[in-house]
Order: structure tokens, then C-alpha cells, then sequence
């Protein structure tokens, strides 16, 4: 391992790595860390300047401390056993309410894993899958909590994320001291906080902590936590998010993972929406949008992303892996969290505009990349014009 200044250089297949301060630090699973992640943390930290530093959600310390951590074992996406868990941590019985595009792998993966786990679904068909692999079902999130000693949750938005957590049958209603509710579905601060209250009124510990990372991350077990919340909670958690993911952030009080994964969703949304009008623009000019993918791919703005979703796009195919519904979902809510502080963020209000239109074209369930087709029709328009 090597030092830069306020970051480090990791050796893969090492240890699980920490980077600590007092209410925040990251953990690398390095076994499963890609050099995407590393090179995140190597080129990241250099660059905040020293007031955001001092702010409680600056994740990377000024006076980095690191512990080692056992190594978490592999998620094998075809089930391997996750032998470095201790008998004790895999007794734990957990709970999984929603099973949508993420949930049921990360499920999946639990399960594959030898966890005991129980599932329940707003859709119950959902479910059995996950019962045809050992999964047990109760008939509301209330049953899931009170016979489980963990409950996560991944749920569609902030609506749906506080009806399964405080409604009627909701798992607050099953949660007692020595229970913790997990909360992964993306949703603002506020909302998190208002949930945290209500799981904690019972004397349950509360974590939130949406991923960063897709549909095939989510099958592979290589998502990025950002949590946030009760800290004994985030340990007992842990070999369960080593699991599905490949590294976890603590970010310290309820409302961080949350605004971490808005901003970062925030940035993605533009992304996709500026890379909609250059493949367009490049066609438009009589360049081949694929060539321009490889050239972008082989530059500084290269991203896993662009080569991931442009071949597809190029030809208007967008099979779902992040539903574009919940990325404009995800840009209003940063939207919001940007007004809090009275902050301007222009190029995400433009780019949220473009994912509004997408949906009012009953796109909401295609791919994300589908904004492309707002982007398209707009530039029809003005040809017409
Ligand atoms: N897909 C992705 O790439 C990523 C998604 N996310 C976030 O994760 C969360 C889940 O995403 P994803 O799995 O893709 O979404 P899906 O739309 O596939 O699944 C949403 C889940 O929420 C449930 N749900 C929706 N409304 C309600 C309700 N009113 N009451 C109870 N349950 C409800 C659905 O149940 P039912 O099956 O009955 O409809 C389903 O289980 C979202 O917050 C999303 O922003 C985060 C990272 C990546
Ligand atoms: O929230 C979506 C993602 O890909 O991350």
C-alpha cells in the first residue's frame, strides 16, 4: 500500500481495508474492490478543498486512521459459501421486504449465501423465486420484522419506503429492542430521518444505506453502500452488505448516505443525459455514434457506463436495469436537497427536465438511457420548426 497525501494506493486481494475518522469511513472489501473504486479513492481525496473537508460528509479523513478487517469472502453470483462468516453472524435471521430489479438479487445473494433469510413483497409472485431457493415468506413487512433479527429494505421511493416502514402491517409495528431495520431503498433526508424516528420509537437500531451500482452489480454482489445511522447496527450488518457488496461508506447521521447517494445520482443523470445529445449530435453530423463511443471509452471521460449502455442506445434498445422513473425520481430529490442550501445546480434541472419529458412518453419503466428519446424528440421539433 502506498501513501498520497490524504489517500492511499491499495494492493488488490488484500485485506478489507478502513479509512477512519471519527464519523465517517469507508471499507474496502478488496477482494472485490475494482480499480474503478480505488482509483476513486486515490484521485478523490486530493482535490476537496480544505472547508469541505471540515463538513460532516467528507467522507475521507484529513488524518486518515486504517484498521484491517478479516477478509470477507467472495459473493459468488453462482452460490458459493461465504466460509469466512462466522457461524454466529450467519445465525442471524434477516429479513428482505421488496423484491424489485435489485432486491431480489441482493436477496438472492443472502440466501446463497447460507443466510436464513424471509422475504415478503408488496407482489407476492415475486417472492417465489427466492422460496424455490430456501427463502421463507411472511405476509406483511409487520411478520418479517418481528421474526427477524435484521430487516432490509429496497423499496421504489420515498412513498413506498415509509408505507412498508410505518404503515399499517409496516415493520415498525414487529420491531422491538435488539432489532434493526436496514433501510437501501433511495430516498431524501428527510424522509430517512422520518423513518429512523418512527423504527427507533420502538427501541430497534436504524441504518440507512442505498447502494450505489445497478442491476448486474446487484446480481454480482458488487454494491457500493452508503450508510449512515446507528453504528452497532452498521457492524451487526456488515458481513450481510460484505455479501452484496464490494465496499460500505459510513457516513456517520441519518440523512448522509442518503444526500451521498443523491449527489451521486444527481452526476449520473446529467451524465446520461449529455451523452444522449452527443450521440445524437454525432449522427446528426454524419459520424458514427459507435466510433464516438470508443473514442470516449479510450479518453478522461471514459465511463463503465457509456460503454455499458451506448451500444444499445445507438440502437434505441433500452432493456431495464435502472428504471428511468427512478432516476427522474433521484434527480428531483436532488433537486430539492440543492435548494435546502440554496445551491444552484442548472445542468441537473435541465437534465431532470429531459427525464420528465421521457416519462410523460410513457418511458418510465425503459432503461434510464431511454432519456435519449426525450432528447431525440426535442431535436425533431426544432427541426421542424
Ligand atoms: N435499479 C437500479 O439500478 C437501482 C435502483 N436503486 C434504487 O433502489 C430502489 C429499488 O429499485 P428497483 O429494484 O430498481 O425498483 P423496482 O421498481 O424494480 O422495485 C421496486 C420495489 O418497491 C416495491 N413497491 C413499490 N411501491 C410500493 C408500495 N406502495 N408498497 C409496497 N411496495 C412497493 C415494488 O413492489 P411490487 O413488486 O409489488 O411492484 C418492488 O418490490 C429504488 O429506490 C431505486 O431508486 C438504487 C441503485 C440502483
Ligand atoms: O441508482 C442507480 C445506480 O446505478 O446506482
Amino acid at each position: 500500500m502506498a501513501l498520497f497525501g490524504n489517500c492511499f494506493l491499495l494492493k488488490p486481494n488484500f485485506l478489507s481495508l478502513t479509512f477512519s475518522s471519527s464519523s465517517s469511513f469507508v471499507v474496502l472489501n478488496t477482494s472485490k474492490a475494482s480499480t474503478t473504486t480505488m482509483s476513486l479513492c486515490t484521485t478523490f481525496a486530493p482535490q476537496i478543498p480544505a472547508h469541505f473537508r471540515r463538513r460532516p460528509f467528507s467522507s475521507l479523513p484529513s488524518k486518515p486512521l486504517f484498521s484491517l478487517h478479516p477478509k470477507a469472502s467472495n459473493a459468488d453470483p453462482k452460490g458459493a459459501t461465504f466460509s469466512s462468516f462466522s457461524a454466529n453472524e450467519l445465525s442471524l435471521h434477516v429479513g428482505f421486504l421488496g423484491l424489485g430489479i435489485m432486491g431480489s438479487p441482493m436477496a438472492q445473494n443472502l440466501i446463497k449465501a447460507g443466510c436464513d433469510v424471509t422475504v415478503w413483497n408488496r407482489t407476492k409472485s415475486k417472492c417465489d423465486p427466492l422460496l424455490s431457493l430456501g427463502a421463507k415468506y411472511k405476509a406483511s413487512p409487520e411478520e418479517v420484522a418481528s421474526s427477524c433479527d435484521i430487516t432490509f429494505a429496497m423499496l421504489a421511493d420515498p412513498e413506498s419506503a415509509v408505507d412498508v416502514a410505518c404503515g399499517k402491517h409496516g415493520a415498525a409495528n414487529g420491531l422491538s429492542p435488539e432489532k434493526g431495520y436496514v433501510d437501501i431503498s433511495t430516498v431524501d433526508g428527510p424522509t430517512s430521518k422520518s423513518i429512523s424516528r418512527h423504527i427507533k420509537a420502538t427501541g430497534a437500531l436504524f441504518l440507512e444505506a442505498p447502494v450505489s451500482g445497478s442491476k448486474k452489480p446487484a446480481e454480482d454482489g458488487q454494491l457500493i453502500f452508503l450508510t449512515a445511522g446507528d453504528r452497532p447496527l452498521y457492524e451487526k450488518a456488515a458481513p450481510f452488505l460484505d455479501i452484496m457488496g464490494k465496499s460500505r461508506f459510513y457516513l456517520g447521521e441519518v440523512g448522509n448516505g442518503a444526500a451521498m447517494k443523491l449527489v451521486v445520482n444527481m452526476i449520473m443523470g446529467s451524465m446520461m443525459a449529455s451523452f444522449s445529445e452527443g450521440l445524437l449530435l454525432s449522427e446528426k453530423v454524419g459520424l458514427d455514434p459507435s466510433v464516438l463511443i470508443e473514442v470516449i471509452s479510450q479518453g478522461a471521460i471514459s465511463a463503465p457506463m457509456f460503454s455499458m449502455k451506448g451500444p444499445s442506445m445507438v440502437q434505441a434498445l433500452y432493456p431495464t436495469a435502472f428504471p428511468l422513473k427512478h432516476q427522474q425520481k433521484d434527480l428531483r430529490l436532488a433537486l430539492g436537497l440543492a435548494e435546502s442550501v440554496s445551491q444552484p445546480t442548472p445542468i441537473a434541472a435541465a437534465a431532470n427536465e429531459q427525464y420528465k419529458v421521457a416519462k410523460s412518453h410513457g418511458l418510465g419503466d425503459k432503461d434510464f438511457s431511454a432519456v435519449m428519446e426525450a432528447v431525440r424528440t426535442k431535436m425533431e421539433a426544432a427541426a421542424e420548426d
